[in-house]
């Protein structure tokens, strides 16, 4: 949660964002700003837009054919919904886990120096040191530091989502976009990625969707909720679950809906 005094920069911003898939409009104007090293929770029904939304942060939403966005997404000062935009550059400061762990076909080192090649780091010692920091940093080094070179999808479930986690890091991202990272995991894998989320907040803005109302209290300083594709509440995350402003937000946190 965040600590009493400290002040956090907006380090990525939605203004008046929409977008299309097609004639359909799944965003009507979000306007969000997020805290630099802060986790926020994107929250929400099933089809809100939550997962649209996060994939406009780093154009993941163009690989869709016949999408279309409006408004700005503001990032180091520039609109990355630009078109001249690199979106290999953008991806390498803005990374993404999804909710199925999706490991390369390759060995545990090769899926987290995979990243790295992409951007030119050939350096042999270079790129040791940052598998292995990532892997660290990923919470995974010492299940894995005596078989980096065996295949990553013979690790399990959770041990493959970290994986993807610490292939995410190799490449130094200032933030983390997590599409519900935990909702294939089983309980104890669940603990371990919320337990990372939280680690990681140290050094990473982290913007989480998550269909898990508790999970979102237990990892989240700022919470979102979506309805129908559009921002309903943003606030503090203890303030929105224990004494939400809008009905609609009430309703959904009590259950009453979704
Ligand atoms: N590729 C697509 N083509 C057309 N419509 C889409 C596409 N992807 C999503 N949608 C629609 O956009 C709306 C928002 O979907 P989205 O997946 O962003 O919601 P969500 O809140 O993340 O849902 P869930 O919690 O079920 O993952 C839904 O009505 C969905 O059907």
């Amino acid at each position: 949660m965040t600590r009493q005094n400290e002040t956090h920069d907006t380090i990525i911003h939605a203004r008046d964002l929409s977008l299309f898939y097609g004639d359909f409009q799944a965003l009507h104007g979000i306007t969000l700003p997020f805290a630099e090293r802060q986790v926020t929770a994107l929250i929400g029904p099933s089809g809100c837009g939550k997962s649209s939304f996060l994939r406009c942060l780093n154009r993941m939403n163009d690989l869709t054919a016949g999408t279309r966005s409006e408004g700005e997404v503001i990032f180091e000062g520039k609109n990355i919904l630009e078109k001249k935009i690199d979106v290999v550059f953008l991806r390498r400061h803005i990374g993404m886990v999804f909710q199925k762990p999706n490991p390369f076909p390759k060995s545990i080192y090769d899926n987290v120096a995979y990243g790295l090649k992409v951007n030119g780091i050939t350096n042999k010692s270079m790129v040791a040191s940052r598998v292995e920091r990532s892997l660290i940093q990923a919470a995974l080094w010492d299940e894995v530091k005596d078989r980096l070179h065996k295949p990553a999808l013979g690790l399990s479930g959770g041990q493959q989502q970290r994986l993807c986690i610490a292939r995410a890091l190799a490449v130094e991202p200032e933030i983390l976009l997590m599409d519900e990272p935990a909702s294939a995991l089983d309980p104890i894998a669940t603990q371990k990625i919320e337990e990372l989320v939280l680690e990681l907040k140290e050094r990473y803005t982290i913007i989480i969707v998550t269909h898990n109302m508790q999970q979102a209290a237990r990892v989240s300083d700022t919470t979102a909720f979506f309805y129908m594709g559009k921002l309903v509440e943003v606030g503090d995350t203890n303030t929105l679950f224990t004494k939400p402003v809008k009905k609609e937000t009430e309703d959904y946190i009590t259950g009453r809906f979704g």
